[in-house]
């Protein structure tokens, strides 16, 4: 039996609560057949999509009436862990009881502790929200000072925002007694709700959005997981990629990974984020690897027949 922490991506559930349910439908019988194989799972998740979606709509409600006042990066966070956590605790729950297995879900409102002084707070690298073409990208950032807008991956320009690295897991304790009862846990949402610690030790929320993949790997070495499963939307981690030469990768060790890193073989904010959290999980400590897939292949990938295998 491993213990396996499953971090599935934001863009992989959906920009509505419609679609988001209906995604979080597809997965479960894969996140229970690791169950049903006798591994103890910790589920996170991404929220880019959402953490733009609802700062935008605070935003823009704010514009038209003052009822409603715009709304900080890390309360729109501890929102979207809210939502999508109420999705994924229902439709796991509801697939358990499908299989009859046992069905105790919780998600935990996690923060996570970042460095006041992170470089990142100067240089925004984190695409949140809906995706533009460059002429309306362009305007609203002319419309808009201090908001920058960046290609990503091919797929259209987003907002970007600063995304410093987690230091630690605020509800450690927590999310680890949840474990010790059995409890299917969900945790560090969205990356954690991003707080910084003041002169007095004191918590406050900072202007941020965490890359939830450095945060799932931060969250396998607290609870000791075998594993680190960064479900996405493609089946492996290419070189070439979107290119006549792409070739998708089946293992990759840690010297290979950090060689095409810097030879920027994979998307910055997309694909770059995911392979450095797999990096830093597998250098800290011995035994532990990580596999990049696509959510419908996770138990093909946990055989080995699927994903990419990023080991020693
Ligand atoms: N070298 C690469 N190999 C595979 N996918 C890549 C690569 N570079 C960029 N990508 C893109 O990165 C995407 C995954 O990043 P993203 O959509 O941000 O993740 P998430 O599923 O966490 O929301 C893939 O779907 C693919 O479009
Ligand atoms: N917070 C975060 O990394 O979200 P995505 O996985 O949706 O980019």
């Amino acid at each position: 039996m491993s213990r396996i922490v499953i971090a599935l991506g934001g863009n992989a559930l959906g920009s509505t609560a419609a679609e988001q349910r209906a995604c979080i439908d597809a997965a479960t019988p894969s996140l229970v057949g690791l169950i049903a194989q006798g591994h103890e799972i910790i589920v996170s998740h991404g929220n880019g999509p959402q953490v733009g979606a609802i700062s935008l709509a605070f935003e823009i409600a704010s514009q038209h009436t003052d009822r409603v006042a715009s709304m900080d990066l890390p309360e729109c966070t501890a929102m979207s862990q809210g939502y999508i956590g109420y999705h994924l605790q229902q439709g796991i729950a509801k697939e358990l009881r499908r299989v009859g297995m046992p069905w105790h879900v919780a998600s935990v409102v996690t923060q996570v502790e970042v460095a006041a002084d992170d470089p990142a707070f100067a240089h925004p690298t984190k695409p949140i929200g809906g995706f533009y073409d460059e002429a309306a990208a362009r305007a609203l950032m002319a419309g808009r000072p201090g908001l920058v807008m960046v290609e990503d991956s091919g797929r259209g320009w987003r907002t970007v925002v600063a995304s410093p690295r987690p230091v630690d897991i605020v509800e450690r304790d927590s999310i680890l007694n949840l474990l010790d009862h059995e409890f299917i846990v969900v945790a560090c949402g969205g990356g954690g709700i991003p707080v910084a610690r003041d002169e007095a030790g004191e918590l406050h929320g900072v202007p941020a959005v965490i890359d939830k993949d450095f945060a799932s790997a931060k969250l396998a070495e607290v609870v000791g997981a075998d594993v680190l499963f960064i479900l996405t939307a493609v089946d492996r981690v290419a070189i070439g990629f979107g290119t006549p030469e792409q070739r998708d990768l089946e293992r990759l060790d840690l010297a290979e990974a950090e060689r095409y890193l810097d030879d920027g073989q994979f998307g910055a904010g997309s694909m770059a984020p995911k392979v450095q959290a797999a990096m830093e999980f597998v250098a800290s400590g011995p035994g532990r690897t990580a596999v990049i897939c696509s959510l419908e292949n996770a138990p093909l990938a946990m055989s080995g027949q699927s994903g990419t295998v990023i080991h020693r």
